[in-house]
């Protein structure tokens, strides 16, 4: 049954929140291993595995208290298989590792491993082992600030949750206690266990639901129709909360040094140099390898993207990696099922340009900035400003209206007025206006 009231919404929302911590608490000095695939012949081949241990030494240096201490690239054939590292890699590993008593957990760098993987490791090393999907998801809890995040996040740990229960009862059932019935009922402890899981999701994706009908109401009625919307995308931690900022002077916004500072999609209101109005959308941001369930989580949160007006993506282009974040961000960003033209009007900024001395770009229309210290935003807000027009229809325009006449009261009520520009001694102003479609401009035309 659907709760009717807020109070009651907003109780079945904590307790689908309530849940048993991912990660233990306090200090972890981290051992990290990055199995390093090495390609059959014909294969792709992997240039380096420097860029996916730094990625992964941030994401840990991203949680309170932790720190990676010991780092370690072993090649592997095979890093999806449950025997990720052959014989003798494995046992070099292990004698590593029980060699360094400082460590308190070991941060395997695979996108996601078997629960019977993890046993098997955390067995064998006498400690706990870690994948790339617990560390973001992790992550993901701590940053999630708003009722729509955290439930999203608790949407992206029911596979997690699942496959858990899946590896419990495989191991209870060894011991004949898994199918048992319960009394009276006809279903087995794993049948219930996985029907209330079942129904869990399903209230999630019903609060969701509401939530987001809610928030698309708002934004409806706010301002979709006057004030264009621009999404700013890009990799985690290139800026753009940061750029945010600094182009709508928006007090409240707070970037931070930090993977996946922003989880959540909120609107902020800034200016371009013909003082038009924009919404700028500020998002979660993109990381290589994520799995395909945590970003489906927030592909709800994505879709705002898709009714934006424009795209900027932002790109910091003083890390050494920045045209691998590059070819990610635009692949996730052909994932979402954009509309074609949003893909085809993106405007890229090249931003932290201030780290690299002399940097001119090479794409022939992004424009270079530096967020941080405010440098290219004239540029940046012109450019903005052009491709927003051109990705709406909307004409910027200056008029010369009587002022005895009906035009100015006309030109207020259907279109924007930007400025108006008194000439007395005449009896017109000029008046600076942008025209939503050309159809109202016809009328305008017809009319006077
Ligand atoms: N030097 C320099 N640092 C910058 C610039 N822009 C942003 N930063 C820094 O980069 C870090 C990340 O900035 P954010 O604005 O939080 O990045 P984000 O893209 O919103 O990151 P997430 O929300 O985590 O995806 C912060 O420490 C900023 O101070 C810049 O132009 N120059
Ligand atoms: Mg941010």
């Amino acid at each position: 049954e659907e709760p009717e009231d807020a109070d009651e919404e907003e109780e079945e929302e904590e307790e689908l929140l309530r849940r048993d911590p991912l990660l233990p608490a306090g200090t972890q000095r981290v051992f990290l291993v990055h199995p390093d695939v090495k390609w059959g012949p014909g294969k792709p081949q992997m240039t380096t595995a420097t860029w996916q241990v730094a990625e992964a030494t941030a994401l840990v240096h991203t949680l309170d208290g932790w720190s990676v201490v010991q780092t370690m690239v072993m090649s592997t054939k095979t890093p999806t298989k449950k025997l990720i590292f052959g014989k003798g890699n494995f046992e070099q590993l292990t004698e590593t590792i029980r060699g360094c008593p400082e460590i308190t957990s070991v941060f395997l760098n695979v996108e996601r491993m078997a629960a019977p993987t993890k046993k098997e490791l955390e067995a064998a090393w006498g400690l706990e082992v870690f994948d790339r999907f617990t560390i973001v998801l992790h992550i993901f809890r701590c940053h999630a600030r708003t009722r729509e995040a955290r439930l999203q996040v608790a949407l992206a740990e029911i596979p997690l949750l699942r496959s858990n229960l899946r590896n419990n009862i495989a191991h209870q059932d060894h011991q004949g206690g898994g199918s048992r019935y319960i009394m009276g009922s006809g279903e087995s402890f794993m049948q219930v266990q996985q029907r209330v899981l079942r129904e869990k999701e399903a209230k999630i994706r019903r609060a969701l639901e509401r939530l987001r009908g809610k928030r698309r109401l708002l934004c409806r009625q706010r301002t979709r129709r006057e004030f264009p919307v621009v999404s700013v995308v890009g990799y985690t931690n290139c800026g753009k909360t940061t750029l945010i900022k600094a182009l709508t002077g928006d007090v409240a916004v707070q970037p931070r040094d930090q993977l996946f500072a922003t989880l959540d999609i909120t609107a902020h209101a800034g200016s371009l140099p013909s003082h038009m109005t924009v919404l700028y959308m500020d998002t979660i941001g993109f990381l290589s390898e994520l799995p395909h369930g945590l970003i489906e989580s927030f592909s709800a949160t994505l879709e705002d993207v898709a009714h934006s007006d424009l795209i900027l993506h932002v790109r910091d282009v003083s890390h050494p990696e920045t045209e691998r974040q590059k070819a990610s961000v635009l692949s996730s960003l052909r994932s979402l099922n954009l509309p074609g033209p949003l893909l085809d009007t993106m405007v890229e900024v090249h931003n932290k340009v201030d780290l690299v001395p002399g940097y001119s770009p090479t794409e022939p229309h992004a424009v270079a900035i530096s967020a941080l210290l405010g440098s290219g935003l004239q540029q940046l807000k012109a450019d903005l400003e052009d491709a927003v027009l051109r990705a709406t229809g909307r004409q910027l325009l200056t008029l010369r209206v009587h002022l005895a006449g009906a035009q100015l009261s006309w030109l207020h009520r259907e279109a924007t007025v930007q400025q108006v520009a008194v000439i007395p001694e005449e009896g017109v102003a000029e008046v600076q206006v942008i025209i939503i479609s050309k159809s109202a401009y016809g009328k305008f035309r017809k009319l006077f």
